[in-house]
């Protein structure tokens, strides 16, 4: 709780529970903050704000009406003063932790996982992503990858409560466009790649990387950034832009950190480990050559921790694989299931290749579908690559919302010339299917979902049990009482 005059330079004194941009969740003796956003303005809703208790409006456009014994505060920016607002009501909570954001097209949700469970074995850790937002006791889903300012630094805020050291946070473009994240402190940022995404709200890649850069601009000067030197492009967009010191990670380009001699197995990775002039060999249990990359941004950012070389080697003995990210099943049969989040085409293409190096027998299978209501143009480019790569495909359901599915399959299966391919509309049949149909030396690509477990459909969000579950019960139901084969087996 805090006064009025603590938060405004303002005469009245009296006290302010809470502060909100949402007039749905406005509760007594509060400060109701008015968002012009993209589809209404929040302007709107100040009726609905003051019946509902709110003591003070802060607001940017002309108003018709003002109610007696409200405080009305115009400003010329709601954000801007939400942000300064919010970070002052919540104690400034982001300068009272280690805060490490996570920028990029993907990896964002395994880079930021990775280093909250390495962290995680010497501070008490907070993450904050797509997965969820998990601290202390705390585990509750995320609104968002990057969630609303006031939201996030109530969260902070808690978080020193429970005495967490340090946060990990996903920091995505909408979130740094739409300044949710303006007030926070941040003392390490990372980038981890970017693809031509969300064009429909950025508009041009130039916007889309100006978003991304804007993370850096809010690092502590005694802070690091956490640059990809593979990212050619970026990289030199915001290089000679900081302020703060500069670390850089790489495979293909000279960097601090980097992985030499890349080994890739089904079940995790090796490489030479090059920090500045010292190698060493390492394996990790994460899958992909894209994920050598997360794996180096972790390594690094332990670096600009400033961890002695020999607890940063103990350290990488602490990274693991995340829930649902190029995750291979545990289970006997001698194939291969790996479940995969795979959000863009170049992911996808990435999986696939990754399947594709790995494959020394038998066929790739892959089953995925497309979100309906967004990303149109990714459904041509994820039949392309299922032509080049595949031998099976099974299209299916993905988060269709007010599409039809067969709509939406049928429209990637357009592109599918060479395998063969069919359209099952429920996932978990799809799944199934796919295990059913798998021989020795298979791979099967379970792409699109990852962790979640929810289909977003016409009606909201509704249950799912999850790709890992669907093709883990398939595998038991399917091969109950068979003979079991050791996974050495396989190849
Ligand atoms: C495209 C986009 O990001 N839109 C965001 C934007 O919406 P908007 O500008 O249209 O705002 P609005 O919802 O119409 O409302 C404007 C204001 O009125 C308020 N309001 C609204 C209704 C009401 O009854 N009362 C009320 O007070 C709202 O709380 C808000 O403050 O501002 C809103 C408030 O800040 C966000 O909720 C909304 O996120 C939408 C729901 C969303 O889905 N965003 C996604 C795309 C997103 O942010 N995704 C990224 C990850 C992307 C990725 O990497 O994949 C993320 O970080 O999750």
């Amino acid at each position: 709780m805090k006064k009025i005059n603590e938060l405004f330079d303002v005469e009245e004194d009296f006290k302010i529970v809470s502060i909100h941009s949402d007039s749905r969740y406005v509760g007594k003796d509060s400060i109701f903050f008015c968002v012009d956003g993209l589809s209404v303005d929040g302007h709107k809703y100040i009726e609905d704000a003051v019946f509902q208790g709110a003591k003070c409006i802060v607001y940017s456009k002309p108003l018709a009406f003002k109610h007696r014994h409200v405080l009305y505060i115009k400003v010329d920016n709601v954000l801007d003063e939400l942000n300064r607002v919010a970070d002052l009501f919540y104690d400034h909570p982001s300068y009272k932790m280690t805060m490490i954001g996570v920028t990029g097209s993907s990896g964002k949700t395994a880079v930021a996982l990775m280093i909250k469970e390495v962290l995680s074995h010497y501070l008490k850790m907070g993450y904050i992503g797509t997965n969820n937002i998990e601290y202390a006791d705390v585990v509750e889903q995320c609104p968002y990858t990057t969630p609303e300012t006031i939201f996030l630094q109530r969260h902070l805020n808690d978080m020193i409560k429970k005495d967490v050291k340090g946060v990990t946070l996903e920091v995505s473009s909408h979130g740094l466009a739409l300044k949710r994240v303006d007030s926070v402190h941040f003392d390490i940022a990372i980038f981890t790649n970017v693809y031509e995404e969300h064009l429909d709200f950025h508009g041009t890649m130039e916007n889309l990387m100006a978003s991304k850069a804007k993370l850096f601009s809010l690092v502590d000067e005694k802070g690091y950034a956490i640059l990809n030197t593979d990212e050619v492009r970026f990289f030199n967009l915001v290089k000679d832009t900081l302020h703060c010191h500069l670390l850089t990670y790489g495979i293909e380009h000279k960097a601090d950190v980097m992985a030499r001699n890349i080994q890739l197995f089904i079940d995790h990775s090796e490489f030479d480990l090059q920090i500045h002039d010292e190698i060493r060999h390492i394996s990790v249990p994460v899958l992909g050559r894209f994920n050598i990359s997360n794996v180096l941004a972790v390594i690094t950012s332990l670096l600009a921790l400033e961890m002695p070389m020999s607890q940063v080697i103990e350290s990488i003995g602490y990274i693991q694989g995340v829930d649902g990210r190029m995750e291979l099943l545990k289970h006997s049969q001698p194939f291969h299931v790996i479940v995969d989040y795979c959000q863009h085409a170049k992911s996808y293409e990435k999986v696939f290749e990754f399947a594709r190096s790995i494959k020394t027998s038998g066929r790739i299978i892959a089953v995925f579908g497309a979100p309906g209501k967004k990303n149109y143009n990714k459904r041509e480019k994820i039949g392309k690559l299922a032509n080049q790569y595949c031998d099976q495909v099974i299209l299916t359901a993905e988060d269709n919302r007010d599409e039809d599915i067969h709509d939406i399959c049928l429209e990637i299966q357009e592109y599918i010339e060479t395998p063969v391919s069919v359209i099952i509309e429920d996932r978990r049949i799809a799944i199934e299917q796919a295990i059913e149909i798998a021989n020795r030396g298979d791979i099967i690509l379970i792409l699109g979902k990852g962790h979640e477990q929810f289909m977003a459909s016409s009606i909201g969000n509704e249950p799912y049990p999850g790709d890992k579950y669907v093709a883990l019960e398939a595998i038991n139901k399917i091969f109950e009482g068979e003979d079991e084969y050791e996974l050495q087996q396989v190849y």
